[in-house]
């Protein structure tokens, strides 16, 4: 690919506004809490209220920098999204294929799933929009996404590796496609059903490993028709048909099981605590972590379960447990993808070893997500092996040492994982930056302090 030259100022945390902080070990951490909203479900409210006709209101919308990123993006394509206070949003949706030609670049910052889905969007537009992003998604990998937009028709000009920033040329109108996911990745899966919104006929996406189903669930919350069925071994087949009109809709976003997963753990490993975290999603293609962690011997409970808006909902209950090393299933990687730099924290306190493998998808995240998280466990004294695919944590049944320094490496979960480390260490655990946490989780160092953690700024 060739294409625009490098962006001018994507990164939107540059060096000098680092925030070193300092997780010191602390006393029971006990109350109730409610994480903010879902990040993989308030990305798509705005991308699928911006191509419904009409206006769409959502409540509970996450308001992180990744989420507000694709707000700003859907505003730049001409369907306003508005800020009404307290998580409220309005979105003036404009149609599928009603989106403008943008001014100028899109800027992503951090945030691979509002980058990767808005190009599924863009590809069945018949417009040219330029894709930026800051230097850690800059890195990712893209072509997952342009190879199988490109079969459906649209352009692409980039760098060669397949890598940001990249303008891409929609098609008019993109080409119905099958398409065998070859990376379980709900962010292609997404990209491609998107861009299929426009076609005229039915576009699949089979699944040989079952990935989060925000999208499919929400499409049809506006009116779309998803078809999912099982096919031969097991895969599975998505199916949507094309120029279709959504209809907007009024979208609850319930808390993000992803973030409410901090508190959570840090209550697992901080004697005598007692956490609740309410109004969590639960939808068992996102709740792998919390399986694992009760096969762990972790007391937690989900109460007054229920549905809202379409996605299994519970309040989660944790209270600090003494946990032991299992192996952990493989196949259940993609539904708690985000969640193992947290559960390898929660290994390094458990007695005997953890294996954690299938996880090679970790290694194009925020930062190599394996690298960082053996990093960042060497650095608290906890004993770990790296390996291509995963890691294997060594617990021996008490707190880790702690008093180690972490390179967050621009990723917001390494950043708060090593904050749950340091409040259950013997020792206090420093970052070099938290800036990066705003992305997925703004309020984190407040409610966690509410809870009686203790977490500091520091001089650096
Ligand atoms: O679709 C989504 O909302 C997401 C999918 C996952 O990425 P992949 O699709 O790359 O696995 C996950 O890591 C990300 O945080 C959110
Ligand atoms: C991987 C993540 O997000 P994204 O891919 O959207 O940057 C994450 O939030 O852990």
């Amino acid at each position: 690919m060739t294409g625009p030259s490098s962006p001018s100022s994507t990164a939107s945390h540059p060096a000098s506004a680092a925030q070193p902080w300092r997780a010191s070990p602390c006393a029971a951490l006990t109350g109730a809490v409610r994480v903010p909203g879902d990040k993989s479900m308030s990305h798509r409210a705005l991308l699928l209220g911006a191509l419904a006709v009409g206006r769409t209101t959502v409540s509970g919308l996450l308001e992180s920098e990744d989420v507000i990123a694709t707000a700003g993006a859907v505003t730049a394509l001409g369907a306003r999204a508005v800020d009404r206070g307290e998580g409220n949003w309005e979105i003036d949706g404009v149609g599928i294929g009603g989106l403008a030609e943008p001014q100028q670049a899109l800027d992503f910052g951090n945030s691979g799933t509002g980058c990767r889905l808005m190009m599924g969007v863009l590809a069945g537009h018949p417009i040219t929009a330029t894709f930026i992003g800051d230097a850690s998604l800059s890195r990712r990998p893209m072509k997952r996404i342009t190879d199988p937009l490109s079969q459906m028709g649209a352009r692409f000009a980039g760098p060669e590796g397949g890598t940001l920033p990249i303008t891409l040329t929609g098609a008019n109108p993109p080409l119905p496609l099958t398409y065998t996911l070859p990376v379980a990745s709900a962010q292609v899966k997404s990209a491609v059903l998107l861009a299929g919104l426009s076609a005229p006929g039915q576009t699949t996406v089979l699944e040989p490993v079952r990935t989060r189903d925000h999208t499919e669930n929400m499409l049809r919350a506006f009116g779309c028709e998803v078809a999912v069925d099982e096919g031969p071994h097991g895969i599975h087949a998505v199916r949507v048909t094309g120029e279709c009109e959504l209809t907007p809709t009024h979208v609850d976003v319930p808390a993000d099981p992803s973030s409410a997963a901090f508190p959570l753990v840090a209550a697992l490993l901080v004697e005598g605590s007692d956490v609740l975290a309410r109004d969590v999603m639960v939808n068992p293609l996102r709740a792998g972590l919390f399986s694992v962690l009760k096969e762990m011997g972790a007391d937690i409970t989900f109460e007054n379960e229920r549905e809202t808006g379409g996605e299994r909902v519970a309040d989660i209950r944790a209270r600090f447990s003494s946990l032991k090393g299992i192996v952990v299933p493989p196949e259940g990687a993609a539904s708690m993808i985000d969640e193992y730099p947290v559960l390898a924290v929660a290994a390094a306190f458990a007695e005997g070893k953890t294996v954690m493998r299938g996880l090679e998808e970790l290694r194009v995240k925020e930062s190599d997500r394996i690298s960082a998280t053996v990093a960042m466990l060497e650095a608290c004294g906890a004993e770990v092996e790296e390996l291509e695919d995963g890691m294997i944590v060594t617990g021996r049944g008490g707190r880790i040492s702690g008093g180690g320094h972490v390179l967050t490496g621009m990723d917001h979960r390494i950043a708060m994982s090593a904050v749950v480390a340091g409040l259950a260490a013997e020792n206090a655990v420093t970052i070099d930056d938290a800036a990066m946490i705003a992305t997925s989780f703004p309020a984190f160092r407040d409610l966690m302090t509410g809870l009686g953690a203790q977490i500091a700024p520091t001089n650096g």
